[in-house]
């Protein structure tokens, strides 16, 4: 169970605001950013992640980003709107990094990749791999161990309606043990594949619910 709290936040590139507001916080549950191109979804998702820099606190279960970023880290696994790797590494190579640094067993991750259709692409090299493989994979990966936040940047683009019903069972399975989704999406998320606890939006630098 989460408690995930942004206060004082400022984020800029160059001159360019993307958000100032004083507050935002989130407790256990599934919700969706939605927003045109440009609002900033993906922004607020890789700052949550820790992996661009802003001012301000952000704060997951009373571990601060600023002051034990590995801990903080580590509670969260962010999936990337459209992945890239090296093109020479091979599918199980990347998963079996992301099973290191977890400390999780393959075994954890077998059943994803049957469902995803990918078992016999993970010994080729990504460079093959097409969109929707790549997806596939980063996804494999981000479900890896034991993480309390998940937050998938337009999870569902380049899959197919097969891989989008097992990724919807997989949050569901993920949530009903206590993790918390982030997710954004251009397209209408189908709410009834998921519990969406609350939909917002990015309005004038600020996140508002819908
Ligand atoms: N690294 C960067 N350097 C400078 N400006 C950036 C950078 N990344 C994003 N921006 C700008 O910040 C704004 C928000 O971009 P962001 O990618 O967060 O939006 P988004 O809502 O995820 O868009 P999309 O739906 O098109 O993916 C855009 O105006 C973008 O040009």
């Amino acid at each position: 169970m989460i408690r995930l709290a942004l206060h004082q936040i400022d984020k800029k590139y160059g001159n360019h605001a993307i958000f100032s507001f004083e507050n935002w916080q989130l407790d256990h549950g599934i919700y969706w950013l939605k927003g045109g191109n440009g609002t900033g979804k993906t922004t607020l998702f890789k700052m949550i992640a820790g992996q661009t820099p802003f001012e301000g606190s952000l704060i997951l279960n009373d571990i601060s980003l600023k002051n034990q970023p590995v801990n903080y880290r580590s509670m969260i696994s962010y999936a990337e709107a459209e992945p890239q790797y090296p093109a020479f590494i091979t599918g199980n190579e990347l998963l079996k990094y992301y099973l290191d640094v977890r400390q999780a067993k393959s075994e954890d991750s077998r059943s994803l990749v049957e469902a995803l259709g990918m078992a016999n692409f993970m010994d080729q090299k990504v460079g093959s791999y097409s969109s929707g493989m790549l997806k596939k994979l980063s996804l494999i990966c981000a479900f890896v161990g034991d993480v309390q936040l998940f937050v998938l940047d337009e999870p569902l683009i380049t899959i197919d309606t097969a891989a989008a019903q097992v990724l919807y069972q997989v949050i569901n399975a993920r949530h009903a043990q206590g993790s918390s989704f982030l997710l954004s999406s251009h397209q209408e998320l189908e709410m009834n594949h998921l519990p969406i606890k609350q939909v917002f939006q990015i309005v004038e630098r600020q996140i508002q619910p819908c």
